[in-house]
């Protein structure tokens, strides 16, 4: 069982151009597109987060449901949930403005424990900035590594919610003595300001940096390997570096490779064919709009 631990929301896609556009909900947020993902890829996920008993909450969690992701942990609350704006490039790539002000994600609190059965844990995104649920998200990542659980952080940097850029860099220094996996887009690596072999050495077995259509590189003690990006047509990227992170934790745990060892211990055939996976899956994402995850069956053959 893997846990995703973090926000679902609402993204506002748009369709159309200029101010004016429409804007069309659909169903988001980095660590619920994971869960969905690993769901769709058919793995064994469960959701760990706080959702509105709103109409959104009752879609959101609706999808997990029909995805297969177990929700039995999922904390509840009468706070509205909380709200992306997306703008959407030439390039398909997407920025998001947020509505987040009392909604019910980030009063999360930390269980007192892990669902039974939990190889992995994986953390990120505004869960990790928006307090008071970020500390209950942190607390609960220090527990899981504290007790040998393999643990994937995927920061997804959302400039416009952190209040101070510094203070923030510390805390992701501090998280990575428990972090097992490191995944982060070349922009998120850019603002964060450190270099692979830096966060290597603080705590990570593996650094994965996605790089648009130029595809991604995953950096270990024993070497660097790159994939390039699958030819596409693009309609938007919402959701692409989430399929990323399902499609590692979920290859990772078909190569029953979910600990720092093994990762340690994969050759490059292993991660060319991890990579080209991830690849595959995140092109399958870009080729529609908003956060919609491939299915297995769309990625045999
Ligand atoms: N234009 C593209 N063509 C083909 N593949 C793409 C393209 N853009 C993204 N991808 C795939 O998606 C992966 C993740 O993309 P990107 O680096 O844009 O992540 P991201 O910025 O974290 O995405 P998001 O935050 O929207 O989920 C890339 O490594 C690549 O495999
Ligand atoms: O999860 C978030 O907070 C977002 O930024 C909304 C988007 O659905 C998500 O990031 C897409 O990766």
């Amino acid at each position: 069982m893997i846990v995703v631990a973090g926000e679902a929301l609402i993204d506002l896609v748009p369709r159309g151009t200029g101010a004016l556009a429409a804007l069309q909900p659909a169903l988001g947020g980095g660590p619920y597109n994971t869960a969905v993902a690993l769901g769709r890829l058919g793995s064994p996920a469960a959701f760990c987060s706080r959702v509105s008993y709103d109409a959104f909450g009752e879609a959101l969690l609706d999808r997990l449901r029909e995805t297969g992701v177990d929700v039995s942990s999922v904390q509840r609350g009468t706070e509205p949930t909380t709200l992306a704006v997306a703008t959407v490039g030439a390039d398909g790539s997407a920025a998001y403005s947020f509505y987040v002000d009392g909604t019910a994600d980030r009063l999360f609190t930390a269980p007192s424990a892990l669902p039974p059965g939990t190889r992995a844990v994986s953390f990120g995104t505004c869960s990790l900035v928006l307090e008071p649920g970020a500390s209950a998200y942190e607390e609960l990542m220090r527990a899981a590594a504290a007790q040998g659980v393999f643990t994937a952080l995927d920061p997804n940097i959302r400039a416009g919610l952190i209040p101070d850029a510094d203070a923030y860099r510390a805390r992701f220094k501090s998280w990575l003595p428990s972090v097992s996996l490191l995944k982060l887009s070349e922009e998120d690596a850019r603002w964060l300001g450190g270099t692979p072999q830096e966060w290597l050495a603080a705590g990570p077995a593996a650094v994965v940096i996605t790089r648009g259509g130029d595809g991604l590189t995953a950096y270990t003690a024993s070497g660097e390997y790159a994939v390039p990006g699958e030819r596409v047509e693009v309609v938007d990227t919402i959701g692409a570096g989430d399929t990323v992170n399902a499609a590692l934790l979920h290859g990772l745990a078909a190569r029953d490779a979910l600990s720092t060892q093994a990762l340690a211990a994969l050759g490059s055939d292993g991660w060319t064919g991890l990579l080209g996976f991830a690849a595959r899956a995140a092109a399958v994402t870009c080729s529609r709009a908003g956060a919609e995850p491939p299915y297995a069956y769309e990625l045999e053959g």
